[in-house]
């Protein structure tokens, strides 16, 4: 079932010659963080171009409920902000779907303001760990009250004298270190969160953007970011970049169907989010980046993608896993395709998405005739070489949309379809992903 209605089952085919451009949407992170931080500014804040995923649109909907105002006119979303530590307490339970970078981000954005917030999500969300979160915020001097296990449906009581805090993360998230960061605006002082490996950066970059005091170091301990609490945030002027982790779809379909030449133009390449391009690249994959630029203080160029009918299995650095963390079931199908095994180690995370993503992409592979090994934080995908992939398997989204896409592609290369049990999850990151890859030509469909 979809976390909004009825399971859409869909159904792949071998297809030839994907031909075009491919504009997928806006980045899911820069939109989350756009309205949050629009949401603590003061004034208005115009965004264009953000992804309208119900992710996003839950964020929306809960900056509303915590008081600022948030509406579409024309192409622009308008974000009436109230302040730092101007959030009202909603009046009913902030429901934030499918999205852990949602709840995980406005937990930290109201941690710090003394108001109680409910909050909830689907059945996958509602599995996933929130004590990476709630653990840092309780230095700050907020309750948490959830589930066992610190699972949601949680209450977060805000800090009513927060303090600032130094926090190592644990584990490598931007999610976690992005809801410290959110929470130290509010606090007196300097808030400093480290991590061993960097992860994408949105949040440091944006609180630059939007008039707040964040330094960087690079250090022997990993990199350590400095936030100064209680700016006043000015509204900004925001176009969204498009999304690399949707540009991964078209780009791996064309990578293992014959025929295929696609450009998918101005993708968002910060380096904190590059990481499957360049591991593709090593593969042997025919991509390349044009129209190198900068737009809005984040890289950008054109990605063109042709079939690469000799792609060879790698060993992909643990150390590159944040860059491309969300990429690793779509390559994992690229190297089903490729000659040789493609090892992937360091990707413990991976367990703890909106499915368990090494476990989801294995039963899928194997069931379609390719063979996986898996460890707790490693998996080793091995190749069949290009038109030797059966397919031929119905394969379960476990409420994920990067599974539901990820088989879909690979139903494009393999001798026989595959189908996916439901597509309903597509729509949390990607609502157009049906129409933009049929445009391109790839066999996509709706029915079992
Ligand atoms: O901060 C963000 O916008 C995100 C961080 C990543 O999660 P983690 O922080 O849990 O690694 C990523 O998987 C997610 O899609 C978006
Ligand atoms: C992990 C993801 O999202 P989130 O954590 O926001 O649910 C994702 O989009 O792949």
């Amino acid at each position: 079932m979809s976390s909004h209605g009825e399971a859409i089952p869909m159904i792949a085919r071998r297809s030839q010659g994907l031909r075009g451009e491919a504009h997928v949407p806006g980045d899911k992170s820069i939109s989350h963080r756009s309205l949050i931080l629009g949401a603590m500014a003061v004034g208005e804040t115009k965004v264009t171009g953000l992804l309208e995923g119900q992710d996003v649109l839950d964020t929306a909907k809960a900056m509303r409920a915590f008081g600022a105002e948030v509406e579409k006119r024309g192409d622009t979303w308008h974000v009436q902000g109230v302040g730092v530590g101007g959030f009202s307490e909603p009046g009913q339970v902030i429901d934030c779907g499918n999205s852990g970078t949602g709840v995980r981000l406005i937990m930290g954005a109201m941690a710090t303001t003394p108001i109680a917030a409910t909050f909830t999500g689907d059945a996958s969300l509602n599995k996933r760990p929130m004590a990476r979160v709630t653990d840092p915020l309780a230095l700050f001097g907020a309750q948490a009250h959830g589930r066992s296990g610190g699972r949601l449906p949680m209450t977060i009581l805000g800090a009513r004298d927060p303090l600032p805090v130094r926090y190592a993360t644990p584990v490598p998230s931007a999610q976690v270190k992005s809801a410290v960061l959110l929470a130290g605006l509010n606090a007196p002082g300097q808030t400093v969160v480290i991590e061993r490996e960097a992860t994408r950066d949105h949040s440091e970059r944006m609180l630059t953007g939007f008039g707040a005091e964040v330094v960087t170091e690079d250090t022997p301990e990993g990199r350590v970011i400095t936030l100064t609490g209680r700016p006043e945030l000015k509204p900004q002027v925001i176009v969204v970049p498009r999304d690399p982790s949707s540009a991964a779809f078209p780009v791996c379909a064309a990578l293992i169907t014959e025929g295929s030449d696609v450009l998918v133009p101005n993708i968002g390449l910060n380096p904190t989010r590059a990481g499957l391009f360049f591991t593709l690249q090593e593969m042997g994959a025919d991509l390349t980046f044009e129209n190198p630029r900068e737009e809005g203080g984040e890289p950008v160029a054109d990605l063109r993608a042709r079939f690469s009918p000799d792609l060879k299995g790698i060993e992909v650095p643990p150390e590159r896993a944040a860059s491309m963390i969300d990429e690793y079931p779509v390559l994992s199908v690229v190297a089903a395709f490729a000659e040789g095994r493609t090892h992937m180690p360091g990707v413990r995370e991976l367990r703890v998405k909106e499915s368990d993503r090494i476990d989801a992409m294995a039963r899928g592979l194997r069931a379609n005739g390719v063979e996986v090994d898996e460890g707790e934080d490693w998996w080793t995908v091995t190749g069949r070489g290009h038109g030797n992939v059966p397919g031929g398997a119905e394969v379960q989204s476990h409420l994920d949309h990067r599974i539901a896409m990820s088989f879909l592609v690979m139903g494009l290369g393999t001798t026989e379809p595959v189908w996916v049990d439901d597509g309903g999850p597509i729509a949390t990151s990607f609502p157009v992903f049906e129409p933009l890859m049929t445009g391109l030509g790839a066999d996509i469909a709706r029915g079992a």
